[in-house]
């Protein structure tokens, strides 16, 4: 290298690794006395990544803010800047001079931009070097024993732990390079990530913190009081049960292999490591078929006869106005909130797809624009898995009932109280069937069925009979 290069200013690209903790792309980047540039990019261009869901950008604002405020403590900037993330790139190279630039590495569609990006400024004498920071294992890193990817759960996280040990975590730099003077990139408002008109985003100020330091803090809380539960009551909606942290994961504020090496001596954390294996199962997933929000993985599923779309159905499902408890708690939960606990996550698709036979993908739509965790991996992962289509998948014709999954998991009400409190008043018997309840038992509770909380959109009985017919159907046709 020569010592024009060893004094040209430097660039790390913050991607979805929003932190300065177990940072290995940056700490890199850090090494030595030349100024660093900073750099955010916001890309709608759908070149590569997909454009973010109105939550996610809630979120997303309140993680620049805090990660800007982070770095200004230290004396550097965060540069944002807004485009196709291949020219914002290459323009910010030629601008600086930067012969040396740094990332984390993303997969799938991402990835393959990430290599465009690279050839590009490799031409322009730019050198670039990558990192892994954001899973536990790379999608590349797990092979069968004929070098295969895997399709099953089970025997890729066996296989994921014979690869060997999880790195280390890099600790947060102490001090950072100086940013370079006069560089200015756009200023966080003008992104208008926030909802204005309306402002929906209440319910999700009360319930979420972005950013770093609440991750860290989210993790503290958690290993204290409730790991030592979570696999008994991570089932129960209503139980501040499971960990919550989706999100800051999503936007990589923390980090899977600090959260891996937090919990190394807790055998009680075996259940909850094994989800940071599914998370990165759906990333390996991704990585063998990008287009996995678009596309059935198994591809006998492309002949399933879903219902012709009717927008008033769709719309009761999105609002939680099913006249199922369980199902209309969920989808108030996250709306209110941008978050849905998982075991209603999967009550909801089971009954979007099944019980309505609403093509998956109207449902992982939905919950892009609307979760605050709203992943490219986990989300279609997530909803091809209910639907039957996907890797290692609930068979189609497991459908779950609402009424009794209510009544396993919320058996005395107490999470469709909080979320469908017009129905809260009553006795816990009915509260997942309100229209079993005696006309006086509806009275004493306040509640006109079809007034005040709707009559069930479809009969369960009927809707499961319908839905094993269209299994049968495409069954046939294959
Ligand atoms: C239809 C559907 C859609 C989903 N969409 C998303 C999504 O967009 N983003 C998302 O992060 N998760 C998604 N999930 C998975 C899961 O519901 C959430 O990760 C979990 O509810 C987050 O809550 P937590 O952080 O308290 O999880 P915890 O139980 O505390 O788990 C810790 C972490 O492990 C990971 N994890 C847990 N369960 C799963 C799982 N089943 N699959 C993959 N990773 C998991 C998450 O990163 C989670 O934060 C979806 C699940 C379904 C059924």
């Amino acid at each position: 290298m020569t010592s024009d290069t060893a004094d040209a200013p430097r660039l790390f690209w913050f991607r979805d690794d929003l932190r300065l903790d177990d940072n290995p792309g940056l700490v890199a980047a850090c090494e030595g006395k030349a100024p660093l540039v900073l750099l955010y990019v916001l890309d709608d261009s759908e070149d590569g990544t997909r454009r973010l869901g109105g939550a996610a950008r809630w979120w997303l604002h309140g993680s620049l803010g805090s990660l800007s405020r982070d770095l200004a403590a230290l004396g550097q900037t965060l540069i944002i800047r807004r485009g196709p993330a291949r020219d914002v790139v290459r323009d910010i190279v030629a601008e600086t001079g930067v012969r040396r630039a740094f990332w984390n590495r993303r997969y799938a569609f991402a990835g393959d931009l990430d290599s465009d990006i690279a050839a590009d400024l490799e031409k322009a004498g730019c050198a670039t070097e990558t990192f892994s920071a954001n899973l536990l294992f790379e999608p590349d890193a797990v092979r069968s024993g004929k070098g295969e990817p895997f399709r099953v759960y089970s025997a890729y996280w066996r296989a994921a732990q014979r690869t060997g040990e999880i790195r280390n975590p890099v600790t947060p730099p102490k001090a950072l390079p100086p940013p370079l003077p006069d560089l200015s990139g756009e200023p966080l408002d003008a992104l208008a990530l926030l909802p204005t008109d309306p402002d929906w985003a209440g319910g999700l100020r009360d319930a979420w913190q972005p950013g770093e330091s609440d991750a860290s803090e989210r993790l503290e809380s958690f290993l204290a009081d409730r790991v030592a539960a979570y696999a008994k009551r991570r089932d129960f909606p209503a139980d501040p049960a499971t960990s919550k942290l989706s999100p800051h994961l999503r936007f990589g504020e923390i980090s899977p292999v600090r959260i891996w090496h937090a919990t190394a001596d807790m055998r009680e954390a075996q259940k909850f490591r094994s989800e940071l294996g599914w998370r990165d199962f759906a990333w390996h997933a991704l990585a063998q078929a990008p287009d996995m929000a678009r596309t059935n993985l198994r591809d006998e599923f492309d002949g399933f006869p879903w219902a012709a779309p009717d927008e008033e159905i769709l719309r009761a499902w999105q609002m939680g106005r099913t006249g199922y408890p369980i199902v209309d708690a969920g989808m108030r939960q996250l709306w209110q909130t941008g978050w849905m606990h998982n075991r209603v996550r999967m009550v909801v698709a089971s009954f979007l797809t099944k019980h309505l036979l609403i093509d998956w993908r109207h449902g992982e739509q939905w919950f892009w624009d609307t979760l605050v965790d709203a992943d490219p991996a986990n989300n279609p992962f997530g909803w091809q898995w209910v639907a039957g289509s996907g890797f290692d998948a609930q068979p189609y014709f497991r459908i779950f009932n609402p009424v009794l999954q209510g009544q396993k998991f919320d058996p005395d009400g107490a999470y469709v109280r909080a979320f469908v409190p017009e129905i809260g008043d009553l006795p816990d018997r009915d509260i997942h069937k309100p229209w079993e309840a005696s006309p006086m038992e509806l009275k004493a509770a306040g509640i006109e069925l079809g007034v005040d909380y709707p009559t069930p959109i479809v009969d369960h009985r009927e809707a499961r009979e319908r839905s094993l017919e269209a299994y049968q159907e495409m069954r046939q046709a294959d």
